[in-house]
């Protein structure tokens, strides 16, 4: 079979683009997803349960990661969805897009059209949001940073359900001195301050909106437009003449059977930061040295092509509250609760109706604080692009597990400076690939994070948190050096999931993989476009960023057909 173009994965951004570039009845195009169909899972539907698609479930990938030298050599779990939507159909919902001086920065690195006044209609492009309701009045946002003429697919809303941790840990970010975080918008690229976050929950129901229940909804019904789910791509093909022009896909199908399909235009690969680079590296393209060693012939020696993984950290303590301050731990181990919540979210009401962390604060490290720490680097980044994420999630436990109604505080390092890479251990998609994300390897990156462990600790035992905290459960009050916090922080820490850089757009004697056109160095139509190619980690959860990238990908296509 042959088709105009075909797009690897039908995750985030590969359904967006799909669905964009099908907006043309003159145009077709294949999908090829490794995962099954979302309504496979019905936890993926419903906002409250998102804990619960994440490690271990049937629509992930379950990876784990290597051995994490700087994390007391723990590995740690690294979902990612495989399943139609990709991971926007089991992530957390959140939709953050960060500092406007990010994209302006990518722009910086020589990619034309990529500074905010480029990238911000994008953004907006693919939105179609809803205001919080009366009973969330508390909800401070601006609705121009969503306005969008003609309406996007993708539905942000508020959720029907706002954790009582949140309303708390919100005061007290405001409140403590040093901190000041005050609410308002932070998707206007001026993210400093904190707020509630839109979510990418459709109000009419309460249910997710993914790439896949947004993008592939409206186009699902166009006779130019092919979805095949449990395709694990296998190769890239191309033509036999010369050797770096790109003709095609191989993959497997759910029986076992190997398929090829041709491409007349262009393969776009949207697998993800681990599936781009490692479908880049088995098809020949990638580090020379590491494809030798797995008898793949070199096409292209792109050396870029999975390092450079950056990633936000994510730890915190943990704190045991009262009882009426609803958690996971309550309904998650008590099935007639969980029953409960379940009925109530029929009716579109209850806890179930929003998301398991609702607010976020963003803060910026002052100029002495930093050369107080030895951290002056982070002072370069301009004025508006904060330091330090602060997030509360619903949920919490001990790392010798105890019985009580906890709650998880984190920090979130959001420039980091260590770096990882995803690298083969075959030369085949079928075996995983090993991903070494290298956490705090960086001694900024560390003494970062144990001031803002700090921070954490010192609203979590305000004043005005004081009504619903029972006691730090982990790593308790005698952990108070900067040793024993940096110690608590390696045995806690994990990902949050933002995976990207490992395709990055940037020239390729800086370790680039894709130009500002999104095309592969050295080869003939081939672009990559998802969180993989971010030159730089925004300052924010990468959902939003990829949907943007997804958006101006399917322009730049366009434009060249
Ligand atoms: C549990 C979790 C929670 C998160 N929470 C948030 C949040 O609240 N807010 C936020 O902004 N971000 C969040 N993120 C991050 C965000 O979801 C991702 O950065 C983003 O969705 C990545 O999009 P993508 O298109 O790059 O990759 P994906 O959406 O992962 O898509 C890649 C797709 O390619 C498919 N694929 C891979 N290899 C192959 C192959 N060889 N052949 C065929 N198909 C293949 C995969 O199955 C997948 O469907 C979270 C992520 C996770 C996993």
């Amino acid at each position: 079979a042959s088709f105009d173009y075909i797009v690897v994965g039908g995750g985030n951004a590969g359904l967006v683009i799909a669905s964009r570039l099908t907006e043309n009845p003159h145009v077709n195009v294949l999908v090829l997803e490794a995962g099954p169909s979302d309504s496979i899972d019905f936890n993926v539907t419903v906002p409250g349960l998102d804990l619960t698609v994440t490690g271990g479930s049937i629509v992930d990938w379950n990876y784990t990661t290597a051995e994490q030298p700087f994390l007391l050599n723990r590995t740690i779990a690294y979902p990612r969805g495989h399943v139609l939507g990709g991971s926007s159909s089991t992530n957390f919902m959140a939709y953050t897009r960060g500092a406007a001086t990010t994209y302006d920065s990518w722009a910086a690195l020589g990619n034309h059209g990529w500074d905010w006044n480029g990238v911000y209609p994008y953004f907006k492009k693919s939105v179609n949001f809803t205001a919080p309701t009366v009973d969330q009045s508390f909800i401070v946002y601006d609705k121009a940073a969503y306005s969008n003429p003609t309406g996007g697919p993708l539905h942000l809303s508020y959720g029907g359900y706002v954790e009582p941790i949140s309303i708390y840990f919100t005061e007290g970010l405001a409140n403590t001195t040093g901190l000041n975080l005050q609410p308002g918008e932070i998707n206007d690229g001026f993210p400093l301050g904190q707020a509630y976050l839109p979510l990418t929950v459709n109000p009419t129901h309460m249910t997710r909106d993914s790439s896949s229940t947004s993008f592939l909804g409206v186009a699902s019904s166009r006779s130019n437009l092919q979805v095949i789910t449990s395709a694990l791509a296998t190769r890239l093909l191309f033509d036999p003449k010369k050797s770096t022009t790109v003709t095609g896909v191989e993959y497997r199908d759910a029986a076992g059977v190997l398929h090829t399909v041709s491409a007349n235009k262009e393969v776009v690969i949207s697998a993800g930061a681990f599936g781009s680079p490692q479908l880049l590296m088995v098809s020949g393209i990638g580090p020379a040295a590491q494809l030798k060693s797995f008898n793949i012939p070199v096409r292209v020696d792109l050396k870029g092509v999975g390092q450079n993984m950056t990633d936000h950290l994510f730890f915190g303590p943990v704190y045991e509250v009262t009882d009426n301050i609803t958690t996971f731990n309550q309904f998650g181990s008590n099935a007639t609760l969980y029953n409960q919540y379940l009925q109530q979210y029929q009716q579109n009401k209850g806890e179930l109706t929003g998301a398991i962390s609702s607010m976020s604060g963003y803060q910026r490290i002052d100029d002495s604080i930093l050369t107080g720490l030895g951290a002056q680097a982070l002072s370069a980044l301009e004025p508006t692009w904060p330091h330090i994420q602060y997030e509360i999630i619903a949920s919490g436990s001990t790392p010798v597990p105890r019985p009580g109604n906890f709650v998880s505080t984190a920090a979130v390092l959001l420039y980091p400076f260590s770096r990882g890479a995803v690298t083969l251990n075959s030369n085949s998609t079928s075996d995983k690939v090993t991903i070494q994300p290298n956490w705090l390897a960086s001694p900024i990156d560390q003494k970062v994070a144990i001031w803002a462990f700090k921070q954490v600790r010192e609203v979590m035992l305000s004043q005005t948190l004081a009504p619903i905290v029972l006691n730090e459960a982990f790593p308790g009050l005698q952990a108070q050096t900067d040793a024993e916090i940096l110690t608590a922080i390696q045995t806690v820490a994990h990902p949050i999931y933002q995976a990207s850089g490992t395709c990055g757009m940037k020239a390729r004697a800086d370790g680039g993989v894709v130009d500002s056109n999104l095309r592969v160095y050295g080869v003939k139509n081939l672009r990559v476009a998802d969180a993989s190619i971010f030159p730089i980690i925004p300052s924010a959860n990468t959902m939003a960023p990829t949907y943007m990238v997804a958006e101006k990908a399917a322009d730049l296509i366009k434009a060249s057909q």
